[in-house]
């Protein structure tokens, strides 16, 4: 690398060395000759090569080259800088390291061949291809298109190691469900990803919801449109100097090729505010097209001065007709049929695959409850559904089945844990307590127990939930009921003895306990005053008034400490006696309005 900088200096896009400008062309002509040679050559992938040359020879996806997919090498940049590169079908990733871009397309591919269909299309409308389900008979017909390859398809789909989720990722928006409210028909949105005019975009929302799988068609798009290229990062592995390096070859890219690039940065909230940083001049000058993706509110994540460069998109978790339209069109993929009716057993079926592989019916109360317990996350659903597929293909091949049905049951032991969407760091937790605390001070039991539930069988820290608990005894209860108190932190030190799950309960009475309780934010509110009034005392705060003073020596006694101080308990009648400071008398913050502030 050479170490000046000065403006002579360019970067090979293809080989990343540093060149001067008089010879950066005919480098290039070398450059790219020598990558068409290395495409050529067949895959090295485990000769030890220097990632370098791998990033000549594979592009996994040929709308996406993939950065920050760390090898073992531990080579600093291991991008796979796919500009010149032809679409090479059929060829595998540059590594097996997250970047999910890596070789997806060409899996995806396969799947398109499989099934491809329309939007908005329903398993629940449409009779299984090879299946007439007429009446309360069913019926088989004769194979048609994906089915006739059912058997083996449907085992590389189901048994290779990548999730179903991620073979099934779409590349064109007609594939991608739901959504509407940012991507209908008539969004803004919409209308410039159909011009081809990309805006630096955040996409916000829940995991599985589709962030990462916008990106994928955006690019898609760009490539196709040639004008310009697609880089993605992963928040969670790459350097500083890596994205400086990404910067660098962007501006390359603008000033050899006029091409634009637009970086994809996943999980954007997982960059320090200094890595943000990074970008802002060159979102600024338009050398990047950022799309950031997070699951974090962006406005507590991302950089004020970034997050106004870009339009934020927030996408809601998938709706239940969204997620039947997303795994129908899985299952068209896999060549497996929907049985519209329940408790059809595999008999009345007649083997229609032709193949040793058994065919895979599913019955639609199964889907059904896929979609539902997803809690909108397509890829929960896409895998819960494959390893129910597997499962039971598992036991049909032991017990030499020709069919198998998977049923609701199946499903249910797929998405076993049952999916709660609960992030424990994230801004959930804080709008689930906010949300207990809230149902508390109504006094709606129901809904407290509710939230309680959401956060625990999330995995919430039962003490966290037990200290808002015992902070909302003082707060909201007070003196209204002042064995609140005393109830929540027994459930505390409760929790803390017992911890989870044998605690729950323990929250739960207490929850209930105070959302029963009667309410009063007298002290509370008096105390606030109190905070009040210190913070917008002027001047010197007055000083303790000498009678309320205490005089353990003979000097101070000399001062005048507690001269005329009345000792209570000597007193029968009640006491006259100031306990506020001279200036203050009168105050009472019990009161709304106090008088002195
Ligand atoms: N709107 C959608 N339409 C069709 N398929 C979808 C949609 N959203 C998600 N999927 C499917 O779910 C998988 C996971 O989605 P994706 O990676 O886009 O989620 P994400 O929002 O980026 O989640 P995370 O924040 O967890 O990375 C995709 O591979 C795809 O198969
Ligand atoms: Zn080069």
């Amino acid at each position: 690398m050479a170490q000046e900088s000065s403006s002579d200096i360019v970067q090979c896009p293809v080989c990343l060395r540093d060149f001067k400008a008089a010879d950066i062309n005919s480098h290039l002509d070398n450059c790219l000759l020598q990558a068409e040679v290395n495409e050529q050559e067949p895959e090295s992938e485990s000769s030890g090569e220097p990632p370098r040359k791998k990033q000549c020879t594979a592009e996994p996806c040929p709308a996406m080259s993939s950065w920050g997919a760390k090898e073992g090498s531990g080579a600093p940049s291991t991008s796979v800088f796919s500009l010149f590169q032809k679409g090479k079908p059929g060829t595998t990733g540059a590594s097996d390291a997250p970047g999910f871009f890596s070789s997806k397309r060409t899996t995806f591919e396969k799947s398109e061949e499989a099934g491809h269909f329309a939007n908005n299309h329903k398993w629940g409308k449409r009779s299984a291809p090879g299946v007439d389900v007429s009446g309360d008979q069913l019926r088989s017909k004769p194979a048609q298109d994906g089915l006739a390859t059912l058997g083996t398809q449907t085992r590389e789909k189901l048994y290779d190691s990548k999730p179903l989720a991620e073979k099934m990722r779409p590349c064109t928006l007609d594939d991608y469900f739901g959504q509407n409210k940012v991507l209908g028909e008539n969004t803004l949105l919409r209308s410039l990803l159909e011009t081809q005019d990309i805006p630096s975009l955040m996409l916000w929302g829940p995991p599985g919801c589709g962030k990462t799988t916008l990106a994928h068609i955006i690019a898609t798009n760009s490539k196709k449109s040639g004008n310009s290229r697609f880089v993605t990062l992963s928040a969670t592995s790459t350097s500083t100097s890596e994205v400086r390096e990404v910067i660098k070859q962007a501006q390359n890219e603008l000033k050899l090729f006029k091409r634009k690039t637009i970086l994809f940065i996943d999980e954007i909230h997982r960059f320090n505010k200094s890595q943000q940083d990074t970008f802002l001049p060159h979102v600024e000058c338009g050398t990047i097209t950022l799309i950031g993706a997070t699951t974090e509110n962006p406005s507590f994540q991302v950089n004020a001065a970034l997050l106004s460069r870009c339009r934020v998109i927030v996408l809601e978790k998938l709706s239940v007709e969204a997620m039947e339209s997303i795994l129908a069109r899985a299952l068209d993929s896999l060549g497996i049929q929907v049985l519209e009716q329940e408790g059809d057993d595999s008999a009345s079926i007649r083997d229609i695959s032709g193949s040793s592989e058994p065919s895979i019916y599913i019955e639609q109360k199964a889907l059904s409850t896929i979609a539902h317990l997803c809690d909108g996350d397509a890829r929960a659903g896409l895998n819960g559904l494959q390893l129910a597929v597997q499962s039971r293909l598992s036991a049909a091949r032991l017990g030499q089945l020709k069919q198998v049905i998977v049923q609701e049951d199946h499903i249910k032991e797929g998405l076993q844990r049952s999916h709660i969407l609960y992030d424990k760091a994230g801004e959930e937790h804080y709008n689930c307590i906010s949300a207990l605390h809230k149902s508390m001070r109504g006094s709606d039991e129901n809904a407290a127990l509710y939230w309680l539930g959401r956060m625990l069988e999330g995995g919430e820290d039962p003490l966290y939930v037990a200290r808002r608990l015992v902070r909302f005894a003082s707060e909201d209860v007070g003196l209204a009921d002042p064995m609140a108190l005393t109830h929540a932190v027994a459930a505390f030190q409760g929790c803390h003895f017992i911890g989870m799950p044998e605690c729950e309960v323990l929250l739960a009475q207490c929850a209930v306990y105070l959302a029963r309780a009667p309410k009063s934010i007298e002290v509370y509110s008096a105390y606030n005053r109190v905070k009040e009034c210190l913070k917008s005392h002027k001047g010197p705060l007055p000083p303790v008034p000498l009678h309320l003073r205490n005089a353990p020596t003979k000097l101070m006694k000399s001062l005048g400490y507690a001269k005329g101080y009345k000792y209570n308990p000597s007193f029968t009648e009640p006491v006259e006696q100031d306990y506020l400071p001279e200036e203050m008398k009168g105050t009472n913050f019990f009161q709304r309005k106090p008088n002195n502030f």
